[in-house]
């Protein structure tokens, strides 16, 4: 493993990053082509919160939260720590004392593939936390790892100064270059969203507004009247007898 700390990354534009707090993070992954999205195993240790900030990102030992210590004197105003290990781990690497020195500096949250403890006070303080695992295992400080170096989690590269975005959905990753332009992105998505929804309350249907209809036919969907379909061209009536499998059984 690279043991560096890597200071004064570029980081994303400020504005860019707080005006994607105002999507959702299932909105910027469709607007960036359902890209992004650190998968479902990365979860919200409390609903409710929603960030955007620029990634300080830790490369860490399993069961050891050396170089966390490290990052916290990298992190400014904006940020969220982002916390990879070398192996998998759900060790408990982060709680209320490192939350307390993040929140002093200004940090957003955290996202964490491994473990946190202290969820209590994580969750009085309102320090949003976005982790693998909830574990009150206790850790080292022992092991050189990396600050500041592109680190993977749930399939996503994170480089220090890329946008992380994290609600109730999960998490997604903006590449620092394209923050602005994933803004754009999002607001024509909502817009086009907003649109769908007051047609929906209007009672249109999705098979109408999105054109469903002819792509239904061309798979060769039909649509039979119940009266016409439960006797012989009913597929189940079949099944229900001679191959069923539990049939022969006591
Ligand atoms: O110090 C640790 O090992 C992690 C922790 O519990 C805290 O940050 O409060």
């Amino acid at each position: 493993m690279r043991t560096v700390v890597v200071t004064n990354p570029p980081r994303a534009d400020a504005d860019a990053v707080d005006a994607l707090a105002g999507y959702g993070v299932a909105t910027v992954h469709e607007a960036m082509g359902r890209t992004g999205y650190l998968g479902p195993s990365i979860r919200p240790v409390h609903l409710g919160a929603r960030i955007a900030g620029t990634a300080v990102t830790v490369l860490s030992w399993p069961g050891d939260n050396l170089m966390i210590h490290v990052a916290v004197e990298q992190c400014r105003p904006g940020d969220v720590l982002v916390v990879a290990t070398t192996s998998p781990s759900t060790d408990g690497m982060f709680g209320e004392l490192f939350a307390t020195a993040l929140q002093y500096r200004g940090v957003r949250g955290l996202v964490i593939d491994a473990g946190v403890r202290d969820v209590a006070e994580l969750h009085a303080m309102g320090f949003p936390v976005w982790s693998a695992a909830v574990s009150a295992q206790g850790t080292v400080k022992a092991t050189p790892g990396a600050v500041n170096v592109p680190v993977t989690i749930g399939g996503q590269v994170i480089r220090p100064g890329d946008v992380v975005l994290a609600d109730d959905d999960g998490v997604v990753r903006v590449a620092r270059e394209s923050a602005a332009e994933t803004v754009r992105a999002a607001r024509a998505r909502e817009e086009k969203e907003a649109a769908t929804r007051a047609a929906f309350q209007r009672g249109e249907l999705g098979l109408d507004r999105y054109g469903l209809r002819d792509r239904l036919a061309g798979m060769g969907i039909r649509y039979v009247d119940h009266a016409d379909y439960a006797g012989a061209d009913y597929a189940g009536a079949d099944y229900a007898g001679a191959d069923y499998a539990g049939g022969g059984e006591a």
